[in-house]
């Protein structure tokens, strides 16, 4: 056997070339704790760029659409006009780790030079891609570089949105470069397949000491954001029984959320992560409060009935305390099975190296979520040491970052060279 799953250690080059790029992108972040590379932001612009033109030196030919996505080709002898896609996302969480997404990213593109390096053309046209966001932490909706990718996003979105200092998503992207943007042409139909490695962002591959993780499912998700309209007035003369106070109520409906997940069980979460309080004041009772809603099953049934049964009691606990109420949807993406012949190839690849895997569903969403409906789409997981991400102490060992690019190497050697 010839191809590249048998010799991982023909990889070497290529997993110093994936680490060089991690440790490059980190220096891509504002100021602050760990790493936070927001949409359209100076760090953003800069890190797209700079992967563009480390695409192009590894000969990859690099262009960026009109949302920022950066993509690096590399076409394939019999053009049959498709694309076998592979990467992440750029974008992190505010105070994130180096792994989250740029692992994906700069794995797509060593894996590519290596091949073509390695092997030469390929048969089939590969491309790899960073994706502009997909965490949703600048502007309150995510996925904005597969969304679009996947045909997801129409265009109102963007003069809709605004991030927390009241910039519009519109003038963001105008400011850096996305001025003609049109939303139309942004959507590919010519993606066959897609393929994301990814840190797991949780303990299972540690706790069970498995090397690689062969996503079957992505759960489904909901945000929204609640938001409350009380009556700020003073805390020293408005008696208890005659208050509108927001931040009770967001109180209320939180301990009640917790004890309405708590009761569903596993595998359903639901996390309120933000809470703005208006005045914020420790003398007035609060006015105006708003708080995100992220809920995730891997059932669209059970999902679809747990957040609706949530409304409506939020419906009532706000009636109750004579508080407005509104519950605007920020994020619907459904649950995501992968496909399930490539499942098996990663798993023959995985074999094949002597790497043990394990099947598994992810609880964190992904951008192969929102091409999944469109394309064959999988995911290759390394493990998280201590679970932990989303934070400045995400960790990979090198070691267990170079298995999960020799895999995709090998999957992508069948996809695109058999
Ligand atoms: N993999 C991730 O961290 N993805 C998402 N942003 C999420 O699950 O919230
Ligand atoms: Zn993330
Ligand atoms: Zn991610």
């Amino acid at each position: 056997m010839s191809g590249p799953g048998t010799e991982a250690s023909r990889h070497a080059r290529a997993a110093e070339e994936m680490l060089e790029l991690l440790e490059e992108l980190a220096a891509f972040s504002a100021p602050g704790e760990g790493i936070t590379r927001l949409l359209y932001t100076p760090e953003w612009s800069r890190a797209q760029s700079f992967l563009k033109e480390r695409m192009e030196t590894l000969g990859l030919s690099a262009y960026a659409d009109g949302v920022g996505n950066v993509f690096g080709r590399l076409p394939g002898t019999e053009e049959d006009g498709r694309v076998i896609l592979t990467g992440s996302h750029i974008d992190t969480v505010v105070s994130g780790g180096r792994y989250d997404g740029a692992y994906g990213v700069a794995s797509g593109i060593a894996a590519l030079a290596h091949l073509r390096r390695t092997y030469g053309p390929p048969r089939r046209t590969l491309e790899a891609v960073s994706f502009a966001e997909e965490e949703g932490s600048r502007f309150p909706l995510t996925f904005w570089g597969s969304g679009h990718v996947a045909g997801r996003y129409a265009g109102p979105e963007a003069a809709a949105v605004s991030d927390a200092s009241g910039i519009a998503l519109k003038h963001a992207m105008e400011d850096c470069g996305f001025g003609g943007y049109s939303p139309g042409s942004l959507k590919r139909s010519d993606i066959a397949a897609y393929i994301e490695l990814h840190i797991e962002q949780g303990i299972t591959l540690e706790r069970t000491g498995t090397e690689i993780g062969i996503v079957t499912a992505i759960a489904g998700q909901r945000r929204y954001e609640v938001r409350l309209t009380g009556s700020a007035n003073h805390a020293g003369t408005t008696p208890m029984g005659l208050r509108r106070d927001g931040l009770a109520g967001a109180a209320e409906m939180l301990a009640h959320l917790e004890h309405c997940a708590l009761e569903a069980g596993d595998p359903l979460v639901a996390t309120a992560g933000r809470l703005d309080v208006k005045p914020n004041t420790s003398n007035v009772i609060p006015g105006e409060v708003s708080f995100s809603l992220d809920i995730r099953h891997s059932d669209e049934a059970e999902l679809e009935r747990f957040c609706a049964a949530v409304a409506a009691d939020f419906g009532q606990i706000a009636a109750r305390r004579g508080l407005g109420l509104e519950l605007i949807p920020r994020l619907r993406a459904q649950p995501a099975p992968m496909d399930a012949p490539l499942c098996a190839s990663i798993e023959a690849v995985c074999g094949r190296q002597g790497r043990p895997s394990r099947r598994m569903v992810s609880g964190a969403g992904h951008d192969a979520q929102l091409l999944a409906p469109r394309c064959r789409a999988a995911m290759i997981f390394v493990p998280s040491r201590d679970g932990i991400s989303h934070s400045p102490l995400e960790h990979t060992p090198p070691e267990e970052l170079a298995a999960g690019l020799d895999v995709l190497i090998g999957l992508l050697y069948e996809l695109a060279y058999c």
